[in-house]
């Protein structure tokens, strides 16, 4: 955060056109320019914003974690004046916490296998044990 270069919103208005198109959500400068052909919903609704807050706009669609995360990749800067609040900054960890979350999802894959290895062994010991004791 600290080596964020901050834009005011007359410098992000100069950014309005197709080859340069640059809008500010949540306090975070993007440049969208390379992403207009890959928004699932088209270009056109990014360039309405362009050069603008389109904060209120990309929240009232309630785009999904991964478009939120998506925000990170675009973004040159931040906007002077915006407060940053708590919610914000761990906007920035939401990727690495979704990594951590998939790691742990990983792990607990070994719990069933593990458990199934017991069922298939146990009874295999159990029936050793009870044959030795019956018949040695
Ligand atoms: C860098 C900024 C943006 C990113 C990365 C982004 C990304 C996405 C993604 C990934 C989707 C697919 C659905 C989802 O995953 O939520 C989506 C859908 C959509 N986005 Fe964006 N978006 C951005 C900005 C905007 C803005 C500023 C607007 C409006 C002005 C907008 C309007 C829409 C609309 C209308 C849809 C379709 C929603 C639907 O089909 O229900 N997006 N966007």
């Amino acid at each position: 955060m600290a080596s964020q270069k901050v834009f005011t919103l007359s410098q992000v208005a100069q950014h309005r056109s197709k080859k340069d198109c640059w809008f500010v959500i949540n306090g975070r400068v993007l440049d969208v320019t390379k992403f207009l052909n890959e928004h699932p919903a088209g270009e056109e609704v990014l360039i309405e914003v362009a050069g603008k807050d389109a904060t209120k706009q990309f929240d009232n669609i309630g785009h999904s974690k991964e478009a939120q995360n998506l925000l990170l990749k675009y973004q040159v800067g931040v906007l002077q004046g915006h407060a940053f609040t708590e919610s914000d900054k761990n906007a920035f960890f939401v990727e690495s916490t979704r990594k951590e979350m998939s790691a742990s999802v990983i792990k607990d894959d070994k719990m069933p296998k593990y458990a199934a290895f017991l069922e298939f062994v146990l009874p295999l010991v159990f029936t050793g044990l009870y044959l030795s004791y019956r018949y040695l």
